[in-house]
């Protein structure tokens, strides 16, 4: 029995569609509306057989141009959207339309797939929002990616290499941080970002990690990251980090030593990841003809610092030869006042902001105490009593200079506790020794300046002890948060005589801020034009004398 042909394979017949007959029939279409029921058989409906082939070509055009207009409607159509755009002739038993109806379905399809992708959309944000408020991150910029759940989500949203993965878990990192969530999804996405987190917030995985994801290992002469340090321990600390969590892959991960940058021949080096600190890669740059127009990936670690009076020109000369109009730039630290991060926001273009906690303030996990010492004479005092009621090492000792740091070492060498101190003067490999007898607990106690303030990660420090009155807020964020590191818990003391007192306002509205009770009086100290403040200070070793 010849079968009869229905509404639909009408609708589909293309040329031989006599639209005045189905008027009604378009009327529904257009409105949505089912059909009530079969409309009746027509003699005009295309015969089987050699209507076939026209049938097709319809066919294929009507779906060309539903792919068209489906593109145009925002590029983010699915496949699926496409098939689930057709169920609905499916539904009315539909098998074929000429190019008229497909345009109407394609246009209600068009509106479903848009509200659809709408509620995605705002399902996403809202998911985004849940996750930010739950680690307190706070964003500023447009279309931020969602921050990450898990690192599990390095794979599922980002393709993330299997040897990167295991080097994590390797290395005992189970969760992201509240600042490796939000800044690793923005710098996946090609974003520039300035990233200001808590000391010990894991920052540097931050930027490590993406720019691992990122870059390829590659050949000779060719690097592409760079990342900025202020001091020479930090960068030979990120180098280290960043080995780290590359092994496996045949990345060419260099520190920036004096040698390197006076004889350095970088032509020949297989670099792919410089780590520097401002002045050496700018000596390299001019004197060695270090090229950097092919560096993918900048960061600025410590930015606060590194643009510090002194070296912004330095900053501003490197930034310049990292000429690469794709490149990204990053900036992290846990402190970032408003004068750095409008100067940052010359150099970067559609950057995201990224606060995690409260700008500016201490990391939680520090019992912050501030004790009134009276005089220079008071202090050290103070300090012995300190180391004998309970001396948990390994402990940090900072003072405001190298000839301070010098005087209290030689006060205290002949005590019964094992000390060392690191500064300036001291050649870069008895920096790294000092350093490495803290970590492993050869040494109890270091005094140092403030050249070990930043970034260094020394897991235990149990205590922070600031000898010296610090000479900013920023400064004393900094300092104690050597201690309280990676979730652990610390204690940070801070020292003050009469000269420190008109200072103290800043500090005590750290405390505050972090939780810590303060006397009010401290909080209620006029303002002082001058954020910083270094104090004249009586020599150490001339208590001594006097004794
Ligand atoms: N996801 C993680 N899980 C557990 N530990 C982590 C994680 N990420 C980093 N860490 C550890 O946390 C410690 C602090 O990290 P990091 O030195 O990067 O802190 P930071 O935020 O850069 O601090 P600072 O402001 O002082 O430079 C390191 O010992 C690091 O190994």
């Amino acid at each position: 029995m010849e079968e009869k042909p229905s509404l639909s394979s009408a609708l589909f017949a293309g040329t031989r569609f006599d639209r005045k007959r189905f008027a009604g029939d378009i009327a529904r279409f257009r409105t949505g509306a089912q059909p009530a029921a079969p409309a009746p058989p027509t003699p005009d409906a295309a015969p089987p057989g050699p209507e076939k082939k026209r049938k097709r070509k319809s066919k294929a055009n009507a779906k060309k141009n539903s792919k068209k207009k489906k593109k145009r409607a925002d590029g983010a159509a699915s496949a699926s959207d496409v098939v689930e755009g057709f169920s609905v002739f499916k539904g009315a038993e539909a098998k074929e339309a000429t190019e008229e109806s497909v345009e109407v379905v394609v246009r209600e399809d068009e509106d479903s797939a848009v509200v659809r992708r709408r509620k995605e959309a705002e399902r996403e944000i809202e998911r985004a929002a849940i996750l930010r408020k739950r680690y307190d991150i706070h964003i500023s910029g447009h279309n931020v990616p969602a921050p990450l759940e898990s690192f599990e989500e390095l794979v599922s949203r980002y393709d993330c290499d299997s040897y990167l993965v295991g080097n994590l878990s390797k290395l005992g990192f189970q969760e992201p941080t509240p600042i490796q969530r939000q800044a690793i999804s923005i710098l996946l996405s090609g974003r520039e970002c300035f990233a200001c987190a808590p000391t010990g917030s894991g920052k540097t995985l931050a930027f490590l990690l993406p720019m691992l994801m990122k870059i390829k290992p590659g050949s000779k002469g060719c690097v592409k990251a760079v990342i900025l340090c202020p001091t020479r321990e930090l960068a030979a600390q990120t180098t280290r980090e960043c080995k780290k969590l590359a092994k496996g892959r045949k990345f060419g991960v260099k520190l920036m030593t004096k040698d390197l940058s006076q004889d350095g021949n970088f032509k020949d080096m297989h670099c792919d990841i410089l780590v520097s600190t401002p002045l050496r890669l700018d000596h390299a740059i001019r004197k060695r003809d270090l090229d950097l127009s092919r560096v993918e990936y900048l960061v600025l670690d410590e930015s606060d610092k590194l643009f510090e009076l002194g070296f912004v020109e330095v900053i501003d000369s490197i930034v310049k030869a990292c000429s690469n109009p794709s490149i990204i730039r990053s900036l992290f630290s846990a402190t970032l006042p408003e004068t750095i991060e409008a100067l940052a926001r010359t150099i970067m273009h559609d950057a995201v902001r990224i606060i995690v906690g409260r700008k500016n303030s201490a990391s939680s996990m520090i019992k912050q105490k501030l004790i009134f010492a009276g005089t220079e004479r008071g202090k050290l005092i103070a300090l012995r009593q300190s180391f004998a009621e309970s001396l948990n090492p390994p402990v940090l000792v900072f003072v405001q200079s190298k000839e301070r740091a010098k005087e209290l070492y030689r006060e205290l060498v002949y005590d019964d506790i094992r000390v060392d101190v690191i500064h300036g003067d001291l050649t870069e490999e008895q920096r790294q020794d000092a350093v490495d007898n803290l970590r492993a607990g050869k040494s109890w106690v270091l005094i140092a300046t403030e050249v070990l303030a930043r970034g260094m990660d020394f897991k235990g420090v149990n205590c922070v002890i600031n000898y010296d009155f610090p000479e900013s807020a920023s400064a004393y964020i900094h300092r104690i948060g050597r201690s309280g590191r990676a979730g652990r818990s610390g204690e940070a003391i801070t020292f003050f005589t009469e000269e420190d007192k008109p200072f103290l306002r800043n500090i005590a509205n750290v405390l505050v801020s972090s939780g810590c009770e303060v006397p009010s009086w401290m909080v209620a100290l006029p303002k002082l034009k001058s954020r910083k403040h270094r104090v004249d200070r009586d020599r150490i070793s001339f208590l001594t004398d006097e004794d």
